[in-house]
């Protein structure tokens, strides 16, 4: 999918943006992965330290999708490695936005997805399978529901209630 730039949508969109409908995260992610520029829908994780759903989610078909897993900023895990990156690569996500840590970064970097973490951590997560999906989260100062619209690019992440135009 075609991506827009997130600057110019700031600039065109203050409207919105004073309304709320688009959001700008804070920017505290780190860039990983071969793709720089990536949008979609959004389907969002809650999850801690528990990696089960992130796999059983990227297992269906991603294509015009973006995850979002709210990890609730564990420094003390990976969520994300490099097979779920492969897997990801391979169900054709456009994206995913951890709030929490990633692992395996070299072969995270060589998949053809877009990743944003905070960090990496060596340690793999728990796989007790609790969490909840679908549901709305907060990541990076702002509040993310299921079904809207992800914008990512070398300048940050927007969230949209509806789709932007280009
Ligand atoms: O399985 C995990 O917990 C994450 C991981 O290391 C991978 O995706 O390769």
């Amino acid at each position: 999918m075609a991506s827009l730039a997130t600057a110019e949508a700031c600039d065109t969109n203050a409207a919105l943006l004073a309304s709320g409908d688009l959001r700008v995260l804070q920017p505290v992610f780190q860039i990983y992965g071969q793709c720089r520029a990536f949008s979609g829908t959004i389907v969002t994780l809650k999850v801690f330290e528990d990696n089960v759903l992130v796999r059983e989610t990227l297992e269906t078909r991603g294509e015009g999708r973006v995850l979002v897993i709210d990890g609730g900023g564990s420094m003390r895990c990976a969520l994300v490695g490099g097979n779920l990156g492969q897997l990801a690569q391979n169900m054709g996500w456009a994206g995913i936005v951890v709030n929490g840590c990633i692992r395996d970064v070299d072969e995270i970097n060589s998949c053809d997805v877009g990743i944003r973490a905070l960090a990496s951590h060596p340690q793999k997560s728990n796989k007790k399978g609790i969490g909840e999906k679908h549901i709305p989260v907060v990541v990076a100062g702002t509040l993310i529901r299921n079904g809207e619209w992800l914008y990512a690019d070398s300048d940050g992440i927007l969230v949209s209630k509806t789709e932007l135009s280009v």
